[in-house]
């Protein structure tokens, strides 16, 4: 066997953790938190079984196509605040049951909704933004869940030009946690390459009132 061989090296199913140090924020990134087993298997399923919605953004009133397709899945009898947005929160399936309570073992929260992101390709993304509005972005939780292709996670600080960026590339298998302020004092994207790159699924599994 090749000793040096970097799949073998890479291969492995240990989860490690890393806390960043970030003024403001509580961010943590747990590597293979499913197995190689489990997320391609979740990859596939979700791939499939997802409702993708190409939803719209209105500029200067014009309707322009996100660069990602999108799907709300939460619970149902919740009071319903995405209501007046037209967007339909569908009900938890059985792959995303697995995935929320796997990331309530870490954290004692019981997420109510979760949105899922479908990258296709290089193209797609998301531009800096903050989750939550209002009162909400003062103190939340964030379980980001990945599956697919690798890409990086940006964040800057909100307001602090003297805050160093910082860059997550965040993998198949990988959760991402944001707790507290991290939201309120922070922002983040996932920018466009122009590599050849897989397509990507990440969940969001956040609480709403
Ligand atoms: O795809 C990601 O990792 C982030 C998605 C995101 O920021 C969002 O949907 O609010
Ligand atoms: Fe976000």
């Amino acid at each position: 066997m090749d000793l040096f061989n970097q799949t073998d090296l890479f291969s492995t199913d240990e989860i490690r953790k890393t806390e960043f140090d970030m003024p403001g924020a509580d961010v943590t990134l747990f590597e293979n938190f499913f197995s190689k087993e489990e997320s391609g298997r979740l990859y596939t399923s979700l791939l499939k079984n997802t409702n993708w919605e190409q939803d719209q953004l209105v500029i200067y009133g014009k309707e322009i196509d996100l660069p990602r397709l999108t799907a709300w899945y939460g619970d149902t009898n919740a009071d319903d605040s995405y209501a007046n947005t037209k967007r339909s929160v569908r009900p938890w399936t059985e792959d995303l049951l697995y995935i929320k309570a796997r990331i309530e073992e870490k954290v004692d929260v019981k997420f109510t909704r979760c949105l899922l992101n479908y990258y296709r390709d290089g193209e797609d993304s998301v531009n800096w933004h903050q989750d939550y509005t209002g009162e909400e972005r003062k103190n939340t939780v964030i379980g980001s869940v990945t599956f697919g292709a690798t890409r990086p996670f940006q964040l800057k600080h909100a307001t602090r030009k003297d805050v160093k960026r910082i860059d997550i590339p965040l993998a198949h298998g990988s959760l991402l946690l944001m707790q507290g302020a991290t939201q309120e004092n922070w922002m983040h994207k996932i920018p466009k390459t122009t590599k050849k790159i897989q397509p990507r699924i990440n969940l969001t599994f956040r609480w709403v009132k």
